[in-house]
């Protein structure tokens, strides 16, 4: 395997649903050989090693690999944690280092590309510029077919990798090759995983170390026309469609985040189990998620279920998730998190919702003070006209995030925002 875009989420998710799956394989476990080697041993045939690059900066990369690529995966419970080896990565690169990358993705032993490159990416183009030039050297190299697996939180992740990595290739040759040789699958992921801190560096003797809460899940749709890891192992499940699983994360469990950030950096909260703690962001959440609960096409018990087990991971006290981490890049994340369910209510004759409006107005009150361009680029110009005034900043917000609507509707929806804002601040809307 190759990974683009070695964090924390990629090491607490694929690597470790890869590790044990070697684990299940070898019966002992054993450190597998690194693809980007094409004369890598051969005598470890049935373990899968990932090749993993960083994406911006080398820092992960040298770290790791300073380490042999093993490092511990801290699974934190309720009482304690969990310590895990994981040993599936093979090799740590520098994302600049194009000939280790060309040379990854054209040795015909990769099956599987896996992606974490965070959500702007996608409509950026130097990634997919990337993968594009790595799919040009596995056609150059006659490596055969393989699949492109996208982990980042989108919905129909790997149909949008798919446009953007074509988008990316410019010669019409390499483009045809990508639609007859590469399968992008969809994907739904979910663990949450915070950055690590000093702390649990110090505490865990690594500087690797990645933390993550026990609860995991993976759905999958997709052709692996050369093979994969036996994923399945630790649950992972390949269906037909993903788009059901799709909804109920990015509606709920997402949505959910981004509301509590916002909101809750302006109410003075750290962290999600703070704001959790805020009867003010738990009345908010509750009603963010009364308004996608009739337009979330799964029966009324399961979506129960599942607004109980996030009350249950969103309060975990020892997952320190801090709201400034999730507030980042709101500009691409929000059109995924809130936008379907407002428009999925409007087309069904129904108010755009209060909860979702609310998330809409502490996302504006953060463009107005709490935004910074290295947080949130595509955020600039929002950020812009958030400044200037209460009412510019709501139609910029409800420009970006309901592109589409009728005017009538905007010009109420954009009221809401700019007064719920104005609540939120304790300042005036018109201010
Ligand atoms: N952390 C979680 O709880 C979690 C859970 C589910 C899904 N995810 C997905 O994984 C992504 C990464 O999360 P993380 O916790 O690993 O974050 P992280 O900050 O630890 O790592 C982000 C990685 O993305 C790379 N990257 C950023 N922009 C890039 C670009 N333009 N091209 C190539 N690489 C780029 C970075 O270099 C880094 O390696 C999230 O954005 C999300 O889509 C995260
Ligand atoms: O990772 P991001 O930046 O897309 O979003 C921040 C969190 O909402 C996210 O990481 C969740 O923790 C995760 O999606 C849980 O599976």
């Amino acid at each position: 395997m190759v990974h683009l875009g070695l964090g924390a989420f990629h090491r607490a998710h694929q690597a470790w649903y890869t590790h044990r799956a070697n684990l299940a394989a070898s019966g002992a476990g054993g450190h597998p050989a690194d693809p980007s080697d094409a004369a890598g041993a051969a005598d470890a045939a049935d373990l899968w090693g990932i090749a993993a690059f960083t994406g911006r900066r080398p820092d992960a990369a040298r770290a790791l690999a300073a380490q042999g690529c093993a490092y511990t995966l801290l699974v934190r419970e309720p009482d304690g944690d969990a310590a895990e080896r994981i040993t599936s990565i093979s090799g740590a690169y520098d994302g600049a280092d194009t000939a280790a990358w060309r040379g990854a993705v054209a040795n015909p032993r990769v099956a599987v590309v896996t992606l974490t490159i965070t959500e702007p990416a996608y409509g950026a183009t130097s990634a997919m510029r990337r993968l594009a030039d790595g799919l040009a050297a596995r056609r150059d190299a006659g490596a055969g077919p393989l699949a492109v697996v996208s982990c980042d939180n989108l919905p129909a992740n790997g149909a949008r990798t798919r446009d953007a990595v074509l988008g990316a290739a410019d010669d019409p040759r390499l483009a045809q090759w990508i639609t007859d040789h590469v399968s992008f699958v969809d994907t739904v992921v979910d663990r949450i995983t915070p950055a690590a801190t000093d702390d649990d560096r110090a505490a865990s003797g690594d500087p690797c170390v990645v933390v993550t809460e026990p609860f995991t899940e993976w759905y999958l749709a997709g052709e692996f026309p050369a093979g994969r890891p036996a994923w399945e192992v630790e649950g992972a499940r390949f269906v037909p469609d993903v788009e059901v699983y799709t909804r109920r994360k990015l509606w709920l469990l997402n949505a959910g985040h981004s509301l509590l950030a916002y909101l809750g950096l302006a109410r003075g909260h750290t962290s999600i189990d703070e704001a959790m703690a805020d009867g003010e962001c738990r009345r908010a959440l509750d009603a963010l998620w009364d308004d996608a609960a009739p337009v979330l096409p799964l029966p009324e018990r399961e979506i129960r279920d599942a607004r109980a087990a996030l009350v249950r991971r969103f309060t975990n006290p020892r997952i320190r998730h801090l709201l400034e981490q999730i507030a980042k890049d709101g500009s691409a994340k929000l059109p995924a998190r809130s936008t379907p369910v407002v428009a999925a209510r409007l087309a069904d004759g129904a108010t755009p919702g209060d909860g979702q409006l609310r998330l809409w107005s502490a996302w504006l009150a953060h463009l107005r003070s709490g935004w910074t361009s290295d947080a949130d680029p595509g955020g600039a110009p929002l950020a812009a006209r958030a400044r200037t005034s209460l009412a510019d900043g709501a139609a910029a917000v409800v420009d970006h995030l309901l592109p589409a609507a009728r005017p009538e509707t905007i010009t109420s929806i954009v009221d809401d925002v700019a007064r719920g804002a104005a609540q939120i601040e304790g300042t005036r809307s018109t201010a």
